[in-house]
């Protein structure tokens, strides 16, 4: 028998211009738009399968946020994709910032988290190695992906890893087993 549809909301955060918004057209609408339009804050909603399980996705694309940002409150948010580009130094210590301040607002000590180095394929701009990048996600006990909206690399994998993360938060159960595009 088919299981209910589930609702789960994520809210993608991060720096400036790491392509949180390309990141989110391209899993809901699969194409990718080169121009650069800074976002307010922006609320996709895709329906999605992972293991069987059918979700209603919402997706809250949030404005830019710099050391100096008051996080968006959101009180129903399930879990937080936390996004870097690994051709930007500034975003990658911006995201350690933004963590550590979700931390403080949501008073929780764990939370499903992905966290994302997105523009992997600026192979030549690359200044944050995978290894870093592991090692803070390491840190956070959270999932480490890299990603490319632009050639939609592992960009499905980012909200199906955090829809299984969401799922193992609310009632442990064991590993459902690696997704192909994580990095441990
Ligand atoms: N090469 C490359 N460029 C990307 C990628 N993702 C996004 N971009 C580009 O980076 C710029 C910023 O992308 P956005 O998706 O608007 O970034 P954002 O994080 O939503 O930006 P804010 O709304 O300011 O927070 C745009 O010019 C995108 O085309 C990627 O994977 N590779």
């Amino acid at each position: 028998m088919p299981s209910k549809l589930k609702e789960r909301k994520i809210a993608i955060m991060g720096y400036r211009s790491v392509g949180k918004s390309s990141l989110s057209i391209q899993f809901v609408e699969g194409q990718f738009v080169d121009s650069y339009d800074p976002t307010i804050e922006n609320t996709f909603v895709k329906t999605t399968k992972v293991s069987n399980q059918e979700y209603e996705l919402k997706l809250v694309d949030t404005a830019g946020q710099d050391e100096y940002s008051i996080l968006p409150t959101h009180y129903d948010i399930h879990g937080y994709v936390l996004v870097y580009s690994i051709a930007s130094p500034k975003s990658f210590e911006i995201i350690q910032i933004i963590y550590d301040k979700l931390l403080d607002m949501t008073g929780n000590v764990h939370l499903p988290i992905v966290l994302v180095g997105n523009k992997k394929d600026l192979h030549m701009d690359r200044v944050v190695t995978q290894e870093e990048g592991r090692k803070l996600a390491d840190s956070w006990k959270a999932v480490f992906l890299e990603a490319s909206a632009k050639q939609n690399e592992c960009v499905a994998d980012i909200f199906h890893t955090m829809l299984m993360e969401i799922e193992k938060a609310n009632n442990p159960v064991p590993n459902p087993g690696p997704v192909t595009c994580s990095i441990s």
